[in-house]
Order: C-alpha cells, then structure tokens, then sequence
C-alpha cells in the first residue's frame, strides 16, 4: 500500500505544536528535521541519548507520513489552526510500497569498532578472522552505531584482560557485556532499570553463545568487578556514583559514557573522592571519562 508524505516548513517556534496536532489529527509518522539537511547550512544538534531535544532549528521541516487516503491539504490547514497560525509552506509526495523489512535492514551496515571488533546485524555475513558481536536492532538502546556506546567498545577492546570480572550497569541491549565477555571478560554481570533491557540483553547473550547474568538493579549481587562500564546520561551518571564506587574494586578501572564535552569536568569532579578519571577519547560531541578506582 502507498503512503503520502507530507513536509511542512516551519521555524522552531511552531514545529513540535505542530507535530502534535499532525499526530492528534491521525498522521502515521511525524519527525522533525532540520530544513538545511543535506547543504552546507546543515546544523547537528546534540541531545543526550534517549531525551527529547530541548533545542530545534531555526528553520525546520515537519516531515509527516499518511495513509494513501487522507486529504493532506485539510490535515495542515486543520494543524495550522489547532497551532494557531495560517497554514505553513508545504509540499506533498507519494510513496511507493516497499519491502519495509529489507529497506530497514539496509540502513545497519556492520560497524568496525577496531581492527579486530564488529558490530554485526545477524542478516550480514560475519566478517572472517574477527569477533563479531551478532546484534540487531531492537528495543533496548545499544546497536554500536551510538558514539557514546561505540566509545566503550573502543575502550573494552583495548582494556579487557583475560578472566577479569566486568560490570555494565545501564546495559540496554547488553552489547558491551556481550563485547566483554568476547573479548575474554571472566564473569560479566549487566544491570539495568528498564525490564526490556533484561530480555533484549538476554536473548542477545543467547544469540552471541556468551555466559552474561542480566539484573535488575534490586536483584544485581553486591559485590565489587575489576572493571565497571556505565554509559548512562550525565545526571544519573552523577547520583550513581557512590553505588558505582561500590562496585569497583580498589585498583580496579571504570568507563563512564554518555557525556557531552562540556559536563565532563563536572563529572569528574564528582567522581574525585573515589576515582582518579580523565577524558580518554571524544566523538561527535560526546566523551568517554576513564580511569582508576582510589
Ligand atoms: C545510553 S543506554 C546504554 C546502553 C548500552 N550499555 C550501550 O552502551 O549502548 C543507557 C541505559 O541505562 C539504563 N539506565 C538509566 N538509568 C539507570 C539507572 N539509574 N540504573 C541502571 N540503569 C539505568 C537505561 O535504561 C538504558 O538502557
């Protein structure tokens, strides 16, 4: 079946009221994208994962997805009222049915995280005489395509020793237990909030034939791991710290991720008393913190 699709120029102040009328009104997909992609005018902007952007551009474009049958015109005109302003500058396209399946899975490509890491969708072909982790996209955040996750990947690569114990506490999808533990991590426990991150590190687990233990954090056993990884957001990152402490052995080594440039030296700072960490490597933005427990 055929979809229509909807653009909808509309500068920032509008562009998310928008949106929620366009959804309220029963569009079947409705993003926000910045009006100068794809030119040299292109402006990235930076959320922390998993939080909705506190920012939009200037100029954006509200780009929405309908059934072949709705009257695209009376939807923006009947938003545009619900906002409160005339109708925007829009434009309307078909598009054509498409095997959804393949074009998804064409969009998540195997990720080389070092020279002998990757990152690989089960519908690709290993890549020989390298450790694949053997993951799809799913519900619980952690593909490899992330920087933030891709960050401790790098740092797992270099760091683990055979037989250490390794803890991911925010686990999502459980790729860096899952990495570890391919690397030649001794036990590797993950530890999570959310209740579909245990499935989805679960079967992930299964799916790369690796012994990990996955716990809610009321569950997770309280005891200490040579390394910690956590690639949470700043905030919880700042509140976990005792708990984190806690879990880390004296001497032994923790990665912190989730953290733009500008909030490490907060984070730092926080960890002090009972870590000695340092910014060991950025991406896009984002920067990994590692170091030494006291
Ligand atoms: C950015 S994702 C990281 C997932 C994966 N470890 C990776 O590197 O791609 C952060 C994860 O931390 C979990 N999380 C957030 N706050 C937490 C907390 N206080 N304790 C444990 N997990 C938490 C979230 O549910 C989410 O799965």
């Amino acid at each position: 079946m055929p979809w229509q699709e909807l653009r909808i120029h509309a500068n920032s102040t509008h562009a998310e009221a928008l949106s929620d009328a366009l959804f309220d009104l029963g569009a079947l997909s409705v993003s926000i994208e910045d009006a100068a992609a794809g030119t040299e005018m292109e402006k990235p902007i930076f959320g922390e994962p998993g939080m909705p952007l506190e920012q939009l551009w200037d100029e954006s474009v509200v780009v929405v997805l309908l059934e072949e049958d709705s009257d695209a015109e009376l939807m923006v005109t009947a938003a545009a009222n619900v906002v409160g302003i005339a109708p925007p500058r829009h434009s309307v396209s078909r598009v054509e049915e498409q095997d959804w399946v393949r074009l998804t899975q064409s969009q998540f490509d195997p990720i080389q995280v070092s020279e002998r890491l990757w990152i690989t969708p089960t519908w690709h072909a290993a890549t020989p005489n390298a450790i694949n982790i053997a993951l799809d996209p799913g519900l619980a955040f952690g593909t490899g395509s992330h920087p933030t996750t891709w960050l401790c990947l790098q740092w797992l690569d270099a760091e683990v020793r055979a037989g250490e114990s390794v803890l991911d506490y925010g686990c999502g999808s459980g790729i860096l237990a899952i990495s570890a533990k391919l690397l030649g991590a001794g036990e590797v426990h993950g530890v999570d909030i959310d209740a579909q991150a245990m499935t989805a590190s679960a079967q992930n687990a299964e799916q790369n034939h690796v012994a990990a233990q996955f716990f809610l954090p009321d569950a997770a056993p309280e005891r200490s791991y040579d390394l910690v990884v956590a690639n949470i957001l700043t905030n919880p990152l700042k509140m976990l710290m005792p708990l984190l402490a806690s879990r880390c052995r004296s001497g032994g080594r923790l990665v912190l991720s989730g953290i733009l440039a500008e909030q490490a030296e907060d984070i730092i700072g926080i960890y002090a008393p009972m870590f000695s960490l340092a910014v060991s490597a950025e991406r896009e933005g984002w920067v990994r913190i590692a170091g030494t427990r006291k």
